[in-house]
């Protein structure tokens, strides 16, 4: 943090350093300058020396913490900003560089993440403050040592006050780390609360719990969840007010005492009544001090809690980001499964099982099977999202782990049933399927055009340029009309090795998925004749007819495979499947 502070702006970050230690330092010069006015007032000392000695120490003291608490502050927290800001752009890059989508999915890492990104004092701000604050907690370190020391030099039993402070010190730490447990473990309770409440306060899914007047009872069920993960968390932070109470009892009792001892002194005359002054004076600090230190403690301990998770994401990026190498800029074999199996973390079933499979180059596959036979999580795996649990992908013979997460990516395009619907302009929400070509204005039309978008866009006002989303003041979109900008937008890649079509027509009306198909023919053909291969994966057996080889899942398993007229022969589950379907349409 420290190098993230200085990296942001070093001058500020010295600045305050010598702020902060010069402010704790003044803290006992004023309990000296106090106890010599008293002392020279009793006329232990000379008069004029003890006053002036006395008003120019004070002075400084005071001066010294003015300066450290009003300039101090203000940089810091201008600094902590900027420091959080450049964390949250770390933590943003480490997250979108990691190459599968697991830390996306399993509720261990979600949590993590969520923790990370939390508000207030939370999260980066806790982790963005932090170094000012070891710096700070030191520098009552050391205000406390000079305490010590003026506290031993009355007596040297009254050192002992510092060790009774010490007290509030651990067991508040004990208090607070009960408090952040706590916090632990209802980081999931608080996700699936968040959860239920979007689903009750956005638009999108707004219209199926209004028709279905679910509504309350998800806000019910949100309740509940606030209401218990609330429960445990006032629950932890009375035990935590507990533990600090104790503390402090101790600390008060060990003031007591020292007082005692103090003026016991002073009646037989071995001090006198400036000791006194600063014994109330330093306890009175010692107080703060201690308070300041077990604040210090605490935020250290919370910024630490953060700091695991920050490098928790940085060694599991690392570790996640190999370096391979290229992808093969033409397939000259194809793709091949040798006996991939895979199960998703925290589930005990294989979503995929000893899958032997040759995609070869040029081909067009139909993947087909029913709902959880394992089509999309195959799709994952060639998309390299997951890694094959068991097995391997081999991509023209070298196996798929071995390539750069990246570069495979770069040479993919797909259009998945869950599309995005990126709020920007038309040109842009279709180019971004091509990045080098964002501003290529001829080539998103040609992708809008054998994506059927053409026409929709000719009807926008401002064409290309028409700004999409309400929320940006821009047009809205059917679902239809945004899954054809999908189809555009995964076409933007000419020539990719691999083009994954997972239900790309589903929300398409009959028109529309006709001319579409037309279009895809050409589109296959152009891929097939670069080596590539598509992938098409649909539950409307119509659209199969583009592919040449059909592939059947069931239950993570291929059960057949072949041409259309080969599985319709053998009259398998395929055969079973269509004609149950073609019978739908008579
Ligand atoms: N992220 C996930 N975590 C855990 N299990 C998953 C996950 N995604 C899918 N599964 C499980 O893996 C199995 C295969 O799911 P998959 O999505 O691959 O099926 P599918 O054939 O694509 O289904 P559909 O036709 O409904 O899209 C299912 O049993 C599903 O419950």
């Amino acid at each position: 943090m420290l190098a993230l502070s200085v990296r942001a702006d070093p001058k500020v970050a010295s600045l305050v350093g010598v702020l902060v230690v010069f402010g704790a330092g003044a803290l006992a010069l004023t309990a000296l300058a106090q106890r010599w006015v008293v002392d020279a007032a009793a006329g232990e000392g000379r008069l004029a020396v003890g006053v002036v000695l006395a008003a120019v120490v004070g002075a400084a003291g005071l001066a010294a913490i003015t300066i450290s608490t009003h300039v101090q502050n203000n940089l810091r927290n201008d600094l902590s900003d900027r420091v959080e800001v450049l964390l949250n752009q770390e933590i943003l890059t480490s997250a979108s560089r990691i190459p599968t989508i697991e830390h996306l999915e399993r509720p261990k890492y979600l949590d993590r993440l969520a923790m990370l990104r939390a508000g207030g004092a939370s999260g980066t701000r806790a982790l963005s403050v932090s170094c000012w604050v070891a710096v700070e907690t030191a520098a009552t370190l050391f205000g406390l040592g000079l305490t010590v020391f003026l506290l031993a030099d009355v007596h040297p039993a009254l050192s002992l006050l510092t060790l009774l402070g010490a007290a509030p010190l651990v067991l508040g730490d004990r208090g607070d780390r009960l408090v952040q447990r706590a916090l632990d473990e209802t980081a999931e309770a608080a996700r699936q609360e968040q959860a239920l409440h979007d689903l009750c306060a956005l638009p999108g899914p707004g219209k199926e719990v209004r028709i279905t007047g679910n509504g309350w009872e998800l806000s019910r069920r949100a309740r509940n969840l606030w209401a218990s993960a609330t429960r445990r968390e006032v629950a932890a932070q009375v035990r935590g007010a507990a533990w600090r109470w104790a503390g402090w009892i101790c600390f008060i009792a060990g003031l007591v005492a020292a007082l005692g001892i103090t003026v016991t002194m002073i009646r037989t005359g071995r001090a006198t009544a400036g000791d006194l002054v600063l014994i109330i004076v330093l306890a009175g600090r010692l107080g703060e001090q201690i308070d300041a230190t077990l604040d210090g403690v605490s935020r250290l301990s919370e910024a630490g809690r953060v700091g695991r998770h920050y490098l928790w994401l940085q060694d599991y990026a690392a570790a996640q980001t190999r370096d391979g190498c290229s992808a093969p800029y033409r397939l000259r074999d194809g793709i091949v499964f040798d006996d991939v199996s895979f199960t998703y973390a925290g589930t005990r079933s294989p979503a995929l099982r000893e899958i032997n499979l040759r995609l070869p180059a040029g081909s067009v596959v139909g993947l087909v099977g029913v709902n959880g036979a394992g089509k999309s999580t195959l799709v994952k795996l060639l998309t390299a999202m997951y890694r094959p649990t068991s097995g391997s992908i081999f991509v023209d013979g070298v196996e798929l782990a071995d390539i750069d997460a990246a570069a495979w990516r770069e040479r993919l395009s797909g259009a998945f049933q869950d599309f995005v619907t990126p709020q920007l302009p038309v040109s842009e929400a279709i180019g971004i399927g091509d990045l080098s070509r964002l501003a290529d204005r001829p080539a998103v039309l040609a992708a809008a055009e054998r994506g059927g978008a053409a026409e929709l866009i000719d009807r926008l006002p401002h064409g290309l340029d028409t700004q999409l989303g309400r929320a940006f003041d821009g047009e809205e979109l059917s679902h239809g009309q945004w899954q054809k900008l999908a189809l555009a937008r995964a076409l933007m890649r000419p020539s990719p090795l691999v083009l994954v079509l997972d239900e790309p027509t589903a929300a398409l009306d009959p028109q529309a998925e006709h001319f579409v198909f037309e279009q895809f023919a050409e589109q296959c053909a152009q891929v097939s004749a670069n080596g590539g291969i598509v992938i098409l994966v649909s539950h409307r057996f119509s659209t199969l007819h583009l592919a040449d080889h059909i592939v059947v899942l069931s239950d993570g398993r291929v059960t057949e495979q072949g041409s259309h007229a080969e599985l319709l022969a053998s009259g398998g589950e395929y055969a079973t499947l269509y004609l149950t379907q073609a019978k739908g349409y008579q």
